[in-house]
């Protein structure tokens, strides 16, 4: 666990946690040397009071060192537990970040949920609470055996082999644990993606009247404590089993010194000594088994950050096999195919162009890849195969921040933060004036609504904006969007929600913007669409036909199917 952590962690983190365990290695070791001279200080008491005295001195001075380092272990334990858990939550955050958006499957947010919440804060407590029992169950009993070695040698050895022993017992119970443990996070997390799909599908399940919905959550929380009763079920025998196994080795440890004590090699003395440091020994033991299956869940909770950490982000730099750009200032498409995880192929050898300037309008039908295509601009994946370039530098070869500079988006299912109106609209320029922010609130034909509403646009959205109805949602968006300036704006269903006059609005604004930039639209309203410089026509993945309107709305095909099934399609 200490390996994985340090490797998880960054470098200042890391180093003050080497820093730590070997503060609490050297307070173990002074630990187990103080109860090896506990041992020798009642073995002089017993042989003859007037020898005590070096061994007493020896041992009030361990003791002394070994609150000192304790106390000082403590305090840097307390530190590092909190700053570990911030640097692994924001280790994750940075890495969640460049994920592509398909990683994003509940069950997959159910998890982060769980470790972001539950999981990274238990952490904190490993440094803190769990780190030093772990350290003293090793270590103690390694320096107390060593320091035996003054009153006994073959002591020293036979509690060398107990401390081995104890060890292998304790790994042992962990392991037949372990593979329980791992059962029931699963079935918790299942859970958990269960309640979050219960809770957010309640107008779907109630208006579907779906009993089954309910009946599959239950059946969810039925498993859960199914598994927790088997896991509560594992680690009892681990306990007695690691406990037995303790009893065991004292006795043997008691019959050694008897058997030594017949033989005359060995005085009573001693064996007096011997075993209270061996009695002392079995309770530290036992302390750090018992914390065992706390240690157990950490373990499990750093595999699944590991397991986060390790999935694939978007990466930037030079894509292999990368063809000499195309002189362009706009985008080019090339070859592009994308399939979703190993799904189908849903868009199949796409190439087109989009003019540093102007408005282009892709239409479709209905899962024809519209959407995916908007996705991949904007790299929210990357291709199966082909390439996208802005300015004649591939996508994957630019930071996140190079290519963000140069996009704004209105997309289907897009956020509002739980904000006020005018707040969500500057994060597209923070920088912006109060004047252009007026005006990006006037050309999304925000105003008369934001005029409306008690405080304009202090007016907080809610969560995800859910204060706001849909259309106010979508022209919120839009503002944004045209703030940005952006050398890009995709307009996913940009005017689905939106009234014909507002409608029209979003569409002057749209083509305000196309005269500086390059815009790309996906709609379904015939009015856009005329009016683009250029229509891209989609089919089942595939780029059917493009040209202006004129140009295609008298060509037998399918762009001349789609318009005429009237106004919008
Ligand atoms: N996240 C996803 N995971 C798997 N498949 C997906 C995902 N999103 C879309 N698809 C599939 O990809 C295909 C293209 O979908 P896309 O949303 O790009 O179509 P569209 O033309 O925008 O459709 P619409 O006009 O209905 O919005 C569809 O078959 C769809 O089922």
């Amino acid at each position: 666990m200490l390996r994985t952590l340090y490797r998880l962690l960054p470098r200042r983190e890391a180093r003050q946690l080497i820093l730590l365990t070997c503060w609490l290695a050297l307070a173990a070791v002074l630990h187990g040397v103080a109860l090896g001279l506990t041992g020798a200080t009642i073995t002089a008491f017993l042989a003859d009071t007037t020898g005590i005295l070096p061994w007493l001195s020896a041992l009030l001075a361990a003791v002394a060192v070994f609150l000192v380092v304790q106390w000082i272990a403590q305090m840097i334990a307390f530190r590092v537990g909190s700053e570990t858990a911030r640097a692994l939550h924001v280790r994750m955050g940075d890495h969640l970040a460049g994920l592509p958006l398909g990683w994003f499957t509940p069950i997959r947010q159910a998890k982060v949920v769980d470790l972001a919440t539950t999981g990274v804060p238990q952490i904190m407590s490993y440094p803190a609470l769990l780190l030093r029992p772990t350290i003293t169950a090793v270590v103690t009993p390694l320096a107390a055996a060593l320091t035996i070695a003054l009153l006994d040698w073959r002591y020293s050895l036979a509690l060398l082999a107990a401390t081995a022993i104890g060890w292998y017992t304790s790994r042992f119970s962990g392991r037949l644990a372990r593979t329980v443990d791992a059962r029931r996070h699963a079935v918790e997390v299942e859970a958990t993606s269960r309640i979050m799909e219960y809770a957010t599908r309640q107008p779907v399940i109630r208006t579907d009247q779906r009993p089954d919905d309910a009946g599959d959550l239950s059946r969810a929380l039925d498993e859960v404590a199914a598994a927790s009763r088997r896991s509560a079920g594992t680690v009892l025998p681990g306990l007695l089993l690691f406990g037995f196994t303790m009893n065991v080795l004292f006795a043997c440890l008691a019959g050694l010194g008897v058997m030594w004590l017949a033989q005359a090699t060995l005085t009573a003395d001693v064996l007096v000594g011997v075993l209270v440091v061996a009695a002392r020994l079995t309770a530290v033991g036992s302390t750090g088994a018992e914390l065992a299956a706390g240690l157990r869940l950490q373990r499990a909770t750093l595999d699944r950050i590991v397991e986060v950490l390790d999935a694939e982000p978007l990466t930037t730099g030079r894509p292999a096999g990368r063809q000499d750009p195309v002189d362009c200032s706009g985008i080019t498409v090339h070859d592009l195919g994308f399939r979703y995880d190993d799904g189908a192929l849903v868009l199949d050898d796409v190439s087109f162009t989009l003019p540093d300037r102007g408005l282009t309008a892709l239409v479709g039908p209905s899962g024809s890849g519209k959407t995916t295509v908007a996705r991949l601009l904007a790299r929210f994946w990357d291709p199966t195969a082909g390439r996208v370039e802005l300015a004649g530098r591939d996508l994957r070869s630019m930071s996140a921040e190079q290519l963000y500079a140069q996009l704004a988006t209105v997309l289907q299912d897009d956020y509002l933060l739980d904000t006020t109106i005018g707040e969500n609209i500057r994060t597209a320029r923070p920088g912006a004036t109060a004047a252009e922010v007026t005006e990006a609130v006037r050309a999304a034909g925000l105003e008369a609504m934001v005029a409306a509403l008690p405080g304009g646009l202090d007016y907080p959205v809610g969560p995800g904006g859910s204060r706001l109805s849909g259309g106010q949602r979508q022209r919120v968006c839009v503002a944004r969007a045209l703030l940005k300036r952006a050398r890009l704006t995709l307009l996913d269903e940009a005017t689905s929600a939106l009234d014909p006059e507002n409608s029209r609005l979003v569409l002057d604004a749209a083509r305000l913007l196309a005269e500086r930039g390059m815009v790309l639209v996906i709609a379904h309203n015939l009015e856009t669409i005329a009016g683009a410089d250029q229509i891209l026509v989609l089919e089942r993945g595939r780029l059917v036909q493009r040209g202006t309107h004129e140009e295609l709305k008298d060509v037998p095909g399918l762009y001349r199917k789609l318009i005429s099934a009237g106004q919008r399609f």
